[in-house]
């Protein structure tokens, strides 16, 4: 009788978001390599014939840009970054239309920014088209889109992008594919580094060294780290392995570091603003706005806030800060930083009637804040 192991989760998964990362699919000058997307197409069309349904998120746009303008190395500045993922995208997906063609597959190219994952009426629209794509028997291809984010609201990687999407689709396990083929305690090319078969929960982390990445990926393991703690915390295992060994890490073998799910907790949608985004801004909360915030879980009203600092426009995310200044929370803000001042401290139904009705909303709703782990 063969063992139960942990990793029957990624072996029987009806849903999976499967992560490629850039230097997996492309060669160092700057061409997609064929070879290696036919080799991870055939294994994810296996899979896809027992009817597991697949999420393929696929970074690749830039690296595979640079080959066709001529570019020698990844550029530095945003735009010439953008200009080659608008290339370097069409390229990446036509290969995918083609490699999947051969299975009598189809792709269809869904492209997110971090906007689309944080608020709530992008959330539904992106989760459903995904979910109406996959009901179609349709792989959809995601990547972040590159050309319109700024630095500012910018993934960069697609690590943390996967997890996201995991919990969006209701995943049952999400596989990230890099150069690596394993989570190692330090840098893997130091014959000292061990590779870490199976990660329980952050205590496991501790002495662990997350470095950098080679030369076309972004986020080295650092944001693969983040990625895992974002998808465990919402109930999704994960198995990181190089692309080279994705038959085995989808068969459930021992391969790979995997990463235990911990319990769903609510308000995930917002995992992003916890772990992958840093305030815009701070708004300092009185006493009893922390308690309502942060053990009620209300909403944030002008009433309970202080002061407010930093330039941050409506639906950004800001820090929310105790009398003691640390930051207890942060949540998507319903205000310009400039339209606050004269809201601070007064009640809402004082707001309606000074300034008119459309000030009576709060300032952070109960469902755009999330609170940070020490607080919790
Ligand atoms: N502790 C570690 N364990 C494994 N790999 C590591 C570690 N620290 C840094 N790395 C580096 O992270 C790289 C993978 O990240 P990255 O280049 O961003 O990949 P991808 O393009 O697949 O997203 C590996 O090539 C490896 O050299
Ligand atoms: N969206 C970008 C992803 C950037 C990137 O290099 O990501 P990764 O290889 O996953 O670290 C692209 O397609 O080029």
């Amino acid at each position: 009788m063969t063992q139960v192991t942990p990793r029957d989760r990624v072996r029987t998964a009806s849903r999976l978001v499967v992560k490629v990362g850039s230097s997996s699919l492309t060669t160092p000058n700057g061409v997609i390599d064929v070879d290696r997307v036919d080799a991870l197409v055939d294994v994810l069309a296996a899979r896809r014939r027992t009817g597991t349904q697949i999420v393929l998120v696929s970074s690749g746009a830039i690296a595979a840009g640079l080959g066709p303008l001529g570019l020698a190395a990844r550029p530095r500045d945003l735009a010439t970054q953008q200009a080659a993922a608008s290339v370097g995208q069409g390229v990446l997906v036509a290969r995918y239309t083609s490699s999947f063609a051969r299975y009598g597959l189809r792709v269809g190219q869904v492209l997110l920014t971090a906007d689309d994952m944080m608020r709530r009426s992008h959330h539904r629209n992106a989760q459903r088209t995904l979910t109406r794509l996959l009901e179609l028997g349709i792989v959809p291809v995601v990547n972040e889109n590159d050309t319109v984010a700024t630095d500012e609201i910018r993934f960069g990687d697609n690590d943390r992008l996967a997890a996201l999407v995991a919990h969006l689709t209701h995943a049952d396990a999400l596989v990230l594919l890099s150069d690596v083929d394993a989570l190692y305690s330090g840098d893997p090319r130091k014959p000292e580094s061990r590779r870490l078969a199976e990660i329980r929960g952050s205590d496991d982390l501790v002495g662990v060294e997350l470095g950098r990445s080679g030369a076309v990926g972004t986020g080295g393991m650092i944001t693969k780290v983040q990625a895992a703690r974002i998808a465990t915390g919402a109930g999704v295992p994960v198995v990181l392995t190089g692309a080279a060994h994705a038959a085995q890490a989808l068969a459930g073998a021992d391969i790979g570091t995997y990463f235990h799910p911990g319990g769903r907790h609510p308000g995930t949608r917002l995992l992003w603003l916890a772990h992958a985004t840093t305030g815009r801004g701070r708004l300092h909360l009185d006493d009893g706005a922390v308690d309502a915030v942060v053990t009620r879980r209300k909403s944030l009203l002008p009433a309970g806030v202080t002061a407010v600092e930093g330039e941050f426009a409506a639906g950004d995310p800001v820090d929310l800060c105790a009398p003691v200044g640390a930051v207890v929370a942060r949540g998507l803000v319903n205000f310009d930083a400039g339209e606050i001042p004269e809201l601070l401290g007064r009640s809402t139904r004082e707001l309606a009637s000074a300034l008119g009705p459309e000030y009576e909303r709060e300032l952070i709703h109960r469902d755009d804040i999330v609170i940070l782990e020490s607080h919790h």
